[in-house]
């Protein structure tokens, strides 16, 4: 049931004690919000009783109303009369051309209905619980538990670890998707619905573990440990990371030296292990450890319990993805029961090995949505920021950026979907022998599109690319978490007039001979 009111009525409502104003046909009531408002009183009473939406549009983000608006919100602008009509669940899509994949608004061979339902049920849950808290939470480094749970619920976490047996599922999955059916898709759709979100820190937050340390124990544990683990972690009652990189040792795996020694129906696990994701916060940790000789003939994996003694965690200063959870995690004597075994005994290589082809499926999926996002920001943006008296938008040196960041990002998509049809025509043991080497390609052209992406952005957005929070709280977050370098560029790029203006300036006196 919406109330409607008619633009008459609205304007009636423009004093500090009665202030009502229209954004994008929407009618808030921001009598209480006058004094809070982070823009001040006055900006807000000037508007007070008139469709204030260019003015809206122009200083916030679109996430303010997701999250300020419910509390607000009071009807919408029409006949006056009251409206018992519900909202229809319809296909949106990003309102600027390249801000969502081809397939979305064009034909494409891969998606089917149930993809598009599965991607609208993903979108609306994103839209509505996780992308107006990003800026929130990436502030207090953490997520709050609750929405573990909630997101588990939505069956999102079901779609992000591969193929897993139904009867291990706890919840229906987003859409109405078959159970039976998940195929590569599935997760490719729902991580890059996540990653809509604009935070690497809260998608890992949520998903980071859960998707490279749960799949070793679906695919390779024995019925003991899916039956103890799975569940419980699909249903966001306990979180799962993967342990494998040391001190001195990661995507070296060989050299691994965490040690796992054989007391007859345990082992004692000695060693350390650095920057694991979701480490501060997780019950169950999928280990590396070494059991047998040196090389990678001697490796394991172990599922170690939080609540096991010898087992600790501190979080670790990172400069990027700061909600999830990185830690420095210690193994003291730890005494951990043989059934803990993942696979077999010295033989944990190959599953460390071919989980890294997951692992990098799922961040060159969000590498590719994070420099999509930030296409999509800089078009928002550059279509409505206007200097020397016109849009950003028509300033060449602008649209040139934005064809340089479109071409990438495009041709990165249609490499990614080209390698999860290829994928979904293998069985597991040939995806990992045939298409480890272009997965690795790709991941590196995902990422440097993002890294590309991630600096054009931040050069049209100009200030507001290193301001947190605002307009370009996406933009700057993206910057600082796609290196980890915490917005050293955008501090001497832009100042001082950005890199794009004093380029204008150089070429005029060029032109004019005035050097
Ligand atoms: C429902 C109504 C509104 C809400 C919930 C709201 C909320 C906010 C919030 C959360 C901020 C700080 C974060 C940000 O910069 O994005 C902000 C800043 C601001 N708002 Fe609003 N606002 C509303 C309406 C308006 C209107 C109608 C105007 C102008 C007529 C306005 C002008 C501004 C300005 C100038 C800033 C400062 C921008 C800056 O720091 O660059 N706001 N508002």
């Amino acid at each position: 049931m919406v109330n409607k009111y008619t633009v008459e009525q609205v304007a009636t409502h423009n004093s500090e004690s009665d202030c009502w104003v229209i954004i994008h046909d929407k009618v808030y009531d921001v009598t209480n919000f006058l004094k809070e408002h982070p823009g001040g009183k006055k900006v807000l009473l000037k508007a007070s009783g008139t469709d204030a939406t260019k003015q809206f549009d122009a200083f916030h983000n679109s996430g303010v109303l997701a999250q300020y608006g419910p509390g607000l919100l009071i009807g919408e602008v029409g006949t006056g009369q009251e409206d018992n009509s519900e909202e229809e669940e319809e296909w949106k899509t990003s309102p600027v051309a390249f801000g969502d994949p081809m397939w979305q608004t064009l034909d494409s061979p891969y998606y089917k209905e149930s993809h598009k339902a599965l991607r609208t049920a993903v979108r609306n849950f994103v839209d509505k619980e996780i992308t107006p808290y990003c800026h929130e939470w990436d502030e207090a480094k953490q997520l709050p538990m609750a929405i573990f749970k909630k997101v588990a619920e939505a069956g999102i976490l079901g779609c992000v670890v591969g193929k897993v047996d139904p009867e291990l599922m706890p919840y229906d999955l987003p859409g109405g998707f078959n159970k039976d059916e998940l195929d590569p898709w599935v997760s490719l759709v729902t991580v890059d619905e996540l990653s809509r979100c604009g935070s690497g820190g809260v998608v890992w937050s949520i998903c980071g573990g859960l998707g490279i340390g749960l799949p070793p124990i679906i695919h390779f544990g024995s019925d003991y440990l899916k039956k103890k683990v799975v569940r419980d972690c699909l249903a966001g009652d306990k979180v799962i990371c993967l342990a494998i990189t040391e001190p001195t040792a990661g995507s070296d795996v060989a050299s691994l030296v965490t040690e796992a020694r054989d007391e007859g129906d345990h082992y004692i696990v000695n060693g350390e292990k650095k920057w694991i994701t979701n480490g501060v916060f997780a019950d169950y940790f999928t280990v590396a450890v070494r059991t047998g000789e040196p090389g990678f003939n001697g490796l394991s994996l172990l599922l170690i319990e939080r609540n096991m003694p010898g087992v600790s965690t501190r979080q670790m200063k990172c400069s990027g993805v700061w909600p999830s959870g990185t830690a420095y995690v210690t193994f003291e004597d730890v005494k951990v029961p043989k059934e803990n075994l993942i696979g077999e005994e010295n033989q944990g290589f190959r599953l460390i090995v071919s989980n890294f082809n997951q692992e990098r499926f799922g961040i060159i999926i969000q590498a590719t949505r994070f420099a999509r996002v930030c296409v999509e920001e800089s078009l928002i943006y550059a279509n409505k920021r206007r200097t020397f008296g016109k849009r950003l938008i028509d300033h060449p040196v602008i649209r040139n950026k934005l064809g340089h960041m479109i071409r990438q990002v495009e041709a990165t998509q249609a490499w990614l979907e080209a390698l999860a049809y290829q994928a979904q025509q293998m069985e597991p043991e040939e995806q990992a022998l045939r298409l480890g080497g272009p997965i690795a390609l790709l991941k590196a052209q995902s990422t440097q599109t993002f890294e590309f992406c991630a600096r054009e952005a931040s050069q049209i957005f100009g200030g507001l690319s290193y301001t947190r929070g605002g307009q370009g709280e996406k933009i700057e977050r993206l910057a600082r978490e796609v290196r980890g370098k915490p917005t050293i560029t955008e501090y001497y790029t832009i100042p001082g007039g950005s890199e794009e203006v004093g380029f204008g300036k150089a070429i005029n006196r060029i032109d004019l001979n005035t050097i």
